[in-house]
């Protein structure tokens, strides 16, 4: 099963790293398709005009719905697929999000840049298909480039067989809803820090132990609010000393 994903953006030079290393190598083995497409491509004046003033004022310019019009016509005419719309008024795209849209056959991408894109364009497009207006995080780009990129990465790995070791994707940092713990690897002493005794113990139970108590830990420091929303059941009594 392949996944096509389109991107329109007014930079298609921006998204040239999603060609490299794994993306690049799923895009040969053809687990993913990707076409990324000059919004300007769908202008038709000298200027090649994207943007214009915002109605009612306020700074900035705003993307014309005329121009994203025609390329997303042109780029859905392809067959139907999910629209996204990455803005930071936009509901949290999180691991379920990538999680969700990885089950899609297509998914078009809607770079906006200047103060974004005029309304109409996701109104007229939500009349039609599921369009997704959202965020990667609680901090202000200058466009939507590199929030596609992540959203990109985050779908196309979770795809069967772009991940060499696939078990990874199912043992996500969020998958059992906590933060993943410190990692180690040789030499197992370096500039005076040792790797901890239970990861060379051999005894996987205390190993096992170890590890969840670090997530706990780590979690419970940096992101508290994880720990609130873990279902009842979530934590054991060993669990429960964080
Ligand atoms: N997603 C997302 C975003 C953005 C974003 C997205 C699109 C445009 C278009 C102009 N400026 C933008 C900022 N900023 N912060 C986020 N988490």
């Amino acid at each position: 099963r392949r996944v096509r994903i389109d991107v329109v953006t007014i930079f298609p030079g921006y998204l040239a790293p999603l060609r490299e290393a794994l993306l690049g190598r799923a895009i040969e083995a053809g687990l993913v398709e990707l076409g990324v497409h000059d919004l300007r491509d769908w202008t038709h004046d000298v200027h090649q005009a994207v943007d214009d003033s915002p109605y009612g004022g306020g700074p900035g310019m705003v993307m014309r719905p005329q121009v994203w019009g025609e390329a997303l016509d042109a780029v859905l005419a392809a067959g139907p697929a999910r629209l996204v719309v990455p803005t930071p008024a936009g509901r949290p795209f999180t691991q379920a999000t990538a999680q969700a849209w990885a089950g899609e056959e297509r998914l078009v991408f809607a770079c906006g840049r200047y103060e974004g894109i005029d309304q109409r364009v996701v109104d007229s497009y939500a009349a039609r298909m599921p369009v997704d207006e959202v965020s990667i995080g609680d901090y202000v780009l200058v466009g939507g480039e590199v929030a596609v990129m992540v959203m990109v990465e985050a779908v196309v790995r979770l795809l069967p067989g772009v991940l060499g070791n696939p078990v990874s994707a199912q043992e996500d940092s969020f998958s059992d809803g906590l933060l993943e713990g410190p990692a180690y690897t040789r030499p197992v002493s370096w500039r005076g820090l040792d790797v901890p005794e239970v990861l060379r113990s051999g005894n996987h139970a205390a190993i096992a132990r170890w590890r969840r108590d670090r997530a706990l830990e780590r979690t419970a420091a940096r992101r508290p609010d994880l720990l609130d929303a873990l279902p009842e059941d979530a934590l054991d009594r060993a669990d429960r000393a964080f």
